[in-house]
């Protein structure tokens, strides 16, 4: 079984109440990177390729809070902690305004016990603006059975 917005809402922080939707909690973008070198996926163990911070736009006559994305990939970081709570499953959708614009979150499993500020990857298919802190994700739980909780290598990850 799904959970309500208002569950969610409960291991999400922060959350305003424009973020809680009837079956979940919309998640906002804090930062974009972009790769500039390989990774690497082992058998045993895995390598994040270096990235970089994409500038926000510096011209005058543009918001400086907003990104101008022309299309390719990013990995877009969410300005909210989440908590994913024991007996339970994360899976963050693309909102659909986003979509709609022809760009696409891709996201991966959240794991229970999984508490930090995650990522997606974040593809533009058609240049796009999207202003720091707009919401661009919906995170909803499902109930799950499992024997351990999270405990990899991005435990706690962007929180201080
Ligand atoms: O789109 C997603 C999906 C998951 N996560 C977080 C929550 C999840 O619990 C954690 C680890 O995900 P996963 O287990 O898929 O990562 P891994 O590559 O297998 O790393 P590890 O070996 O540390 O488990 O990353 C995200 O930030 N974004």
């Amino acid at each position: 079984m799904f959970r309500s917005g208002a569950f969610v809402a409960d291991h999400v922080t922060p959350t305003a109440d424009s973020q809680v939707q009837p079956n979940g909690v919309d998640l906002t973008l804090d930062l974009v990177f972009e790769q500039l070198e390989p990774g690497r996926i082992g058998r045993d163990g895995k390598q994040i390729g270096d990235r970089v911070a994409r500038p926000l736009e510096q011209l005058e006559q543009r918001d400086p809070d907003t990104y101008y994305l022309p299309k390719g990939a990013y990995v877009a970081r969410y300005n909210e902690r989440i908590a994913i709570p024991e007996g339970h499953i994360g899976f963050v959708y693309p909102r659909s305004s986003l979509m709609r614009n022809s760009c696409m979150l891709n996201t991966a499993v959240w794991d229970a016990g999984y508490e930090g500020r995650g990522e997606g990857l974040l593809q533009v298919h058609h240049d796009v603006e999207i202003e720091r802190d707009a919401r661009i994700a919906q995170l909803v739980f499902a109930e799950a059975n499992h024997e351990d909780v999270y405990d990899g290598s991005y435990q706690g990850e962007n929180i201080e």
